[in-house]
């Protein structure tokens, strides 16, 4: 049971601090906007945006605990973190499924039995490469996908990392989610063409401040 249907378009409600957008209210009036357009799910960090989100739709919400350094494991780094965020109404826990060394030591294969055995829920485990999601898994993931792709070194691109999802729907056996930079009809096509079961839009469609910059920027300079 993976909670998303297939060909599901989910819409990432996040605004961190600094951004004007940045408090639970608006992230839950996002997520009914997400909602009246069409879209099948809402993923959303922190436990106190899930409980707003919780209360203003009934779709799945895919859970996740941004914790720590930015430039290391952060999403749902750890069991303890995934607690708060089941309880707010997240039905499932997404968490980073790198090979990056995990906060005290902790093993991903540990993580994720825990969160089956007493939160109830499935996991996706976040990724940037094929040989983490294979580990991840091997490690007991419900869903892979392809989030962290492109940030975890080197340059960020600027689109999705379409053939990380063609080659993880290739090799293995559950249903790979396409994350990261999908902005445009194209890219959704792409990585629907690629393999994808579902497709996570956050940036191009809850950041009015990365819309706008993206738009000023094409500006010509007289
Ligand atoms: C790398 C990282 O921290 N990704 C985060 C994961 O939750 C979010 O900041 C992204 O907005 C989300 O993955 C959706 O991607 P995009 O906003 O590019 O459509």
């Amino acid at each position: 049971m993976f909670v998303i249907a297939p060909g599901t378009l989910v819409v990432s409600c996040q605004a961190a601090p600094g951004n004007p957008f940045h408090s639970a209210e608006r992230m839950a009036l996002m997520a009914r906007a997400a909602e009246a357009g069409g879209a099948g799910a809402i993923r959303a960090n922190g436990a106190e945006h899930i409980a707003a989100i919780r209360a203003a739709t009934t779709l799945p919400i895919i859970g996740i605990n941004k914790l720590g350094d930015p430039a290391g494991v952060f999403i749902t780094p750890t069991f303890e973190s995934a607690v708060g965020i089941v309880a707010a109404g997240a039905d499932l826990v997404a968490l980073d499924g790198t090979l990056r060394p995990r906060p005290n030591g902790t093993r991903l294969d540990q993580q994720i039995a825990r969160i089956h055995a007493e939160l109830g829920v499935p996991v996706m485990a976040d990724v940037d490469s094929l040989e983490a999601g294979i580990a991840a898994r091997d490690a007991g993931a419900d869903l892979v996908a392809s989030t962290l792709s492109g940030y975890t070194n080197g340059q960020i691109p600027t689109g999705p990392d379409v053939e990380l999802v063609r080659q993880l729907a290739a090799k293995l056996d559950c249903p790979i989610v396409a994350e990261g930079r999908v902005r445009t009809p194209d890219d959704v096509r792409a990585v629907c063409e690629a393999g994808a079961y579902a497709v996570v839009v956050g940036h191009a469609i809850t950041n009015p401040m990365d819309i706008t910059a993206r738009l000023v920027s094409a500006i010509p300079i007289a």
